[in-house]
Parts: C-alpha cells; structure tokens; sequence
C-alpha cells in the first residue's frame, strides 16, 4: 500500500504520484501538460484510495477453461465524487478512470482574493452552485480539490457535503498539494474527514498561496491568468 500516515493527513507515495507531481510543479509545463498531468495524478489517487480504503472479496468465476476464485472491489458502486469548480475538473476526469460509476457532485467555491484573509486566517468564500447527489451510509465520498492552502475552500465544501448527510463509510478530502496550515484547519473543522495529499509542502505565502506549490492550479489548466 502505497498511503503513508503523517501528523497532518495521509500521503499517497506512489513513485508515479510523485513524478507526476513534479511535472505539475515545473513552470515549464505549459496549459495541455499540466492538464494533461491533473488528470494522470486523479487516477492514480483513485487506484490508490481503492488500494487503501477499499475491500475485496472473493467470488467464484467461470474462465473458458475452468471454474475459479477471483478477487472484486467492494462498494465501487458506491462512490461519489465532489469537483470543487473550477481547478478540480481535470483531477475528476483522472479519478473517474478508477470509480467510472461513481455519482457526482458539483461544488463552484472560490476565495475572495481581494478580500485576503481574515484574522483566523481564513479567506471568504464565494459559494455559486451547489449540486449534490444523495449520500447514504455505504458510500465512499471524494471530495476532490487539487489545491489546500488556508483550507478555507475545503472547510467550507466539507461542511455542504456533511449537512443532513448520513456519515458515509469513507469521506476523504483528496488534494495533489496542502500546507500545513490548511490541513490543520480542515482537520479541526470536519474531524471525520480523512485528509489524503500527495505532498505537505512548507508554507503559505503572504498572498494565501502554496510555497513551493505549483502556482494557480485553475489558471495553469484553464489558460487564465
Ligand atoms: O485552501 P484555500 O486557501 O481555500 O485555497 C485552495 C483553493 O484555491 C483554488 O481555487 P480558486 O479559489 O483559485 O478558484 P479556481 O479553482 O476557480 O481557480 C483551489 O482550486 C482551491 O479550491
Ligand atoms: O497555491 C495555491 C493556492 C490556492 N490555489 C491555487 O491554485 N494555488
Ligand atoms: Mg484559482
């Protein structure tokens, strides 16, 4: 298995997690690469949440020559996959390589930048849309978001996925890169939320941004500046 328990959340440490992530990082990477690697690194994320979240059980097969045991996923049925407009899009389309059956949300959430942070901070939150499939008890949600820094968009994301919700068997909060403090506030604010990152970097900068990051998640893969 290839997820690490650290203080703040649990690393995906897939090899191919971590080169694909240092592609993204690269200012060289111009708009169709870096897309191109959201969505590689989603379905390496998925395969590994499956590997790491998931069960099998064993079923009989019939093969053209004989009868035998198979190994299946258990509850690929019951996924549900949040994109958290607009960065996420191309994470989804990667993770639904892995969960091609999953029901989706839809979520626009942006930072109010202007604004900047508050005295906690936090930067406000823009909610435009909000679509959510139903949740029961047996699912598996994804709530997926490239990008964690204040925290401040998972925070509140979290908290419209888990209104009159039942707690489902797994909610996860998947990013490709969070700082610390983010994770922190996420994980006080939504305790049952399990945290999964490909990489901790070290800090945010005074603009609320990722350091070393990888710039604008949205802006690389949309061609906005
Ligand atoms: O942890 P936070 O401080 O909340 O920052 C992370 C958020 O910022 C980015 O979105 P942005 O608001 O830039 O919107 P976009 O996806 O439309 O670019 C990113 O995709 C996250 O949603
Ligand atoms: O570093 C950051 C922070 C927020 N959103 C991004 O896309 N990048
Ligand atoms: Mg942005």
């Amino acid at each position: 298995m290839t997820i690490e328990n650290r203080d703040e959340a649990y690393l995906v440490t897939h090899a191919l997690a971590k080169d694909t992530l240092s592609k993204l990082r690269s200012v060289e990477t111009e708009q169709v690469a870096f897309r191109k690697g959201l969505v590689k690194l989603g379905r390496i994320c998925g395969y590994e949440i499956i590997d790491g979240r998931m069960e099998t059980e064993y079923v009989q097969i019939e093969t053209p020559l004989a009868d035998t045991m198979g190994e299946r996923v258990k509850g690929l049925d019951d996924v549900v996959i949040v994109n958290v407009l607009r960065a996420a899009t191309p994470f989804v389309e990667g993770l639904l390589k892995a969960f091609p059956r999953a029901r989706q949300g839809v979520i626009s959430a942006s930072r109010d930048e202007e604004a900047g942070r508050n005295e906690d901070g936090e930067f406000p939150i823009t909610v435009d849309y909000v679509k959510l499939p139903e949740i029961t008890e047996e699912d598996t949600v994804i709530v997926a978001d490239p990008m964690l820094a204040t925290g401040s968009t998972m925070g509140r994301v979290l908290e419209h996925v888990t209104e009159n919700a039942p707690e489902p068997e797994h909610l996860i909060a998947l990013s490709a890169v969070s700082a610390p403090e983010g994770l922190v506030r996420v994980a006080d604010q939504c305790p049952e939320a399990d945290l999964l990152t490909v990489a901790i970097d070290d800090e945010l900068d005074e603009n609320g941004f990722i350091v070393p990051g990888l710039g604008d998640a949205g802006d690389r893969a949309f061609r906005t500046t």
